[in-house]
């Protein structure tokens, strides 16, 4: 078929996270080949400053790399040397860690006409002087700042405009997206992706008014609904239209949301908006009626793909977190292929004429009792970028097949907003865990999940982890290659040359055939590593550089097998050519330590006590605090003496808010934090106890705790 696949992939610059126009995370570079791949060194690294995630691809323009960090820092460096020109760290409240779900991530910069575009996790966007990294204009994008809105998107840039979403749709948040006019940071228009109550008044857009009949007349309103677009926005210049990649439905059971049903427009869509009004110009629901966090947020890639019989379309690839393989029209948003790549129990295929899944509620609808759902939250593909080479093509993905067991968490009725706490509604168990935990779950719930098809499926394989080669049209697998544990995911590059790169958690990063997934080189960095690697040319020199550190959903989980558990979490920039040299490894941390003793217990302690503080740190602090010996936030199993003495400050003033730990007086009374403190001293005393005796028989003090049970 006629496509000019010499319009794809990105040169010697790199100038947005996606690589080139189409986002394809792919490169017509071939100076680096299979024949040379192997001499592979470091050219130059850079340290990061941070021990925390990151998620950002760098964008190179002019010899000139520019990339974010975790909160939304920005680094300016000289591509061929690392040499820094700048830096940036924006003031941010550290209040809103209470309210970010997953991590400070941070997905990356947007560069346009000497400035560099960057969305902090407080929602604030700021256009840098690309020189100096001088602020030269800042908005606060977030239109109501009693909710739990937060940003790690990467702002998009569509001709001159900067496009931005939010995140937050466990939390208590209306979606939207604004556009900005770079030059000045006026705001040219703003599209909400779910209707409000239309009792205070009409919708913001006739888009809005069509989806509302989608919506039940009981809605949570008052929750927000969800509907963030917290990660892909695809600016696609042939049809001048701004792709927009929108979340999950908040909370999740849609007996809550929504009671009564409907599809919930536009919940888990691609909406293509008119770049110069933000006018809806199509839509297409990939997870109608959501009940499972089946977002469509994750990364778009543009292409032309022949559909059948040398009928050439230029299409959306797109791979959501609901399992199935999309490729959707972008003139018209019609699915032109809808091909499942790993197990879905949510749905049991694709009805093209319909342009509708063929929903399957008796299995995945938990209204009524637990279910195990396919793909569970963390999705089939989540943020971790894909590849696409045009002229195989082939598109190169981590794919994740694993499943959660979901129940509601309350009645159905009369659910009230939990101001910027978690509104989720409902609990979650991944299928990893699942065989682990299932003794330890309540009769009814354990009965419930035994008398599923799908617990069947679990028993046959709990979670399978692929970096896949797939072809778009047929979703076939054209090679696989396995991962570690259910969180070894990675973004990938692809190359002209025939080169796959991806990293790991373990740390290495490996260059791969693109034709039969063969390992042609591989380096061990010794730190985790899941953001997309990407590759530029300066002075005739081509580079491959990737940002290393873990983090994001499940942060605190830290996998034993990870760089990040045994070395620690370094963040840095390791930027590779042919000639280059060794890596230096971060030292491997020392051993785990007995937890210190605890302070006497408090006064007056009551087993009803310690329970109300186990309860109380579940549904406040577990998030981010999942007590692992080395976890990305203190073990606080394992709180030193003088930490002790502070706790409440701590707790109740915002001792540590510059840390980042955030204060909870307004929501935790301090017989609350009594009872935290309690609850903790208790688990810390029973920890010491457990190491001293690990400790004498000279075994490991790896005593990761299982909190599996999450509340969201
Ligand atoms: O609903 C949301 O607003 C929202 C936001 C984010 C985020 O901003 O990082 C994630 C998710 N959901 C989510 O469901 C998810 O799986 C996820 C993974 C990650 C990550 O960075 O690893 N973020 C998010
Ligand atoms: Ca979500």
């Amino acid at each position: 078929p006629d496509i000019d696949t010499s319009v794809y992939g990105a040169g010697d610059d790199w100038n947005n996270p996606g690589g080139d126009w189409a986002e394809s995370h792919f490169s017509r570079l071939t100076d680096i080949s299979a024949a040379n791949v192997g001499e592979l060194g470091l050219a130059w690294e850079y340290d990061l400053g941070t021990s925390r995630v990151q998620e950002a691809t760098p964008v190179v323009i002019d010899g000139v790399m520019y990339t974010s960090g975790n909160l939304g820092r920005v680094y300016a460096l000289n591509a061929a040397t690392g040499e820094e020109l700048w830096t940036f760290l924006p003031e941010v409240d550290m209040q809103v860690n209470r309210w970010a779900c997953c991590d400070q991530a941070n997905r990356g910069v947007a560069v346009h006409d000497g400035k560099v575009f960057v969305a902090a996790l407080d929602g604030v966007l700021y256009a840098l002087d690309g020189k100096t990294g001088a602020v030269e204009w800042q908005v606060d994008t977030i239109v109501d700042k009693s909710r739990g809105y937060t940003i790690t998107g990467a702002p998009e840039i569509a001709g001159d405009l900067v496009i931005i979403g939010n995140a937050g749709a466990e939390y208590d948040t209306r979606g939207y997206v604004t556009a900005y006019d770079t030059s000045d940071g006026d705001e040219e228009w703003r599209f909400y992706t779910v209707p409000r109550n239309p009792a205070e008044g009409p919708q913001e857009s006739k888009a809005l008014e069509a989806a509302l009949k989608t919506w039940s007349k009981d809605s949570a309103w008052d929750i927000g609904l969800g509907g963030t677009a917290w990660d892909a926005i695809t600016y696609d210049p042939v049809f001048d239209q701004v792709i927009v990649g929108v979340g999950n439905g908040g909370p999740y059971p849609q007996a809550i949301r929504s009671p009564g049903g409907g599809d919930n427009l536009y919940l888990n869509s691609l909406v293509a908006l008119d770049r110069e009004t933000g006018e809806l110009k199509w839509h297409f629901q990939e997870t109608p009626q959501d009940n499972w966090d089946l977002t469509a947020t994750q990364p778009m890639i543009l292409a032309e793909v022949d559909t059948g019989g040398g009928n050439v379309r230029p299409v959306v690839l797109h791979t959501p977190k609901n399992g199935f393989f999309f490729v959707v029209d972008r003139e018209t948003g019609k699915p032109l292929a809808a091909n499942a790549i790993v197990r879905t129990s949510w749905a049991d295929g694709w009805n093209l004429e319909t342009g509708k899944p063929n929903l399957t509620p008796e299995a995945s609808d938990y209204t009524d009792g637990a279910k195990i759902v396919f793909p569970g939250s963390p999705g089939a593909r989540n943020w971790y970028p894909a590849a696409y080479d045009p002229g195989r093509n082939t598109y190169f993905a981590h794919v994740l097949d694993m499943g959660n067991l979901m129940f509601l968490t309350g009645p159905p009725e009369g659910a009230t907003r939990q101001q910027k706490m978690l509104n989720a509604g409902s609990a979650l168990i991944f299928t990893s865990d699942l065989e682990a935990a299932a003794p330890g779950l309540p009769p009814p719930v354990r009965e419930a999940l035994e008398a599923t098809e799908q617990w069947q499926w679990v028993q046959d394989k709990p979670f399978s982890n692929e970096l896949r080669a797939i072809d778009p049209m047929t979703g076939r697998t054209k090679w696989a290659v396995p991962g570690a544990g259910w969180q070894d995911r990675y973004g990938v590059l692809a190359t002209a040359a025939g080169l796959v790169f991806h990293g790991n958690l373990a740390g290495e990063l490996v260059a791969r055939d693109a034709e039969t997934g063969e390992e042609l080189w591989k380096v061990d960095t010794g730190s985790s590593i899941m953001a997309a690697p990407m590759t530029y040319r300066v002075d005739g020199v081509q580079y491959v550089a990737v940002q290393t550190g873990f983090g994001g959903g499940g942060w605190g989980f830290v996998p034993g097998y990870s760089a990040a558990y045994q070395r620690g979490n370094a963040n840095r920039l390791l930027v590779f050519k042919l000639g280059g040299g060794e890596v230096p490894m971060p030292k491997p941390l020392p051993p785990i330590e007995p937890a210190p003793p605890p302070p006497s217990q408090l006064a007056g302690v009551t087993p009803a006590m310690l329970a109300q503080g186990q309860a109380l740190f579940t549904e406040n602090c577990s998030i981010c605090h999942s007590n692992q010996p080395r976890a990305g936030l203190p073990d606080l199993r394992r709180m030193a003496p003088n930490i002790h003495e502070v706790f409440d400050q701590i707790v109740l003033e915002g001792l540590l808010l510059p840390n980042g730990m955030p204060r909870w007086d307004d929501r935790l009374s301090p017989e609350q934090v009594r009872a935290i403190h309690a609850y903790l001293i208790s688990l810390q005393g029973d920890l010491r106890t457990r190491e001293l005796e690990l400790q004498r028989r000279g075994e490991p003090l790896d005593s990761r705790s299982l909190t599996i049970l999450s509340n969201y």
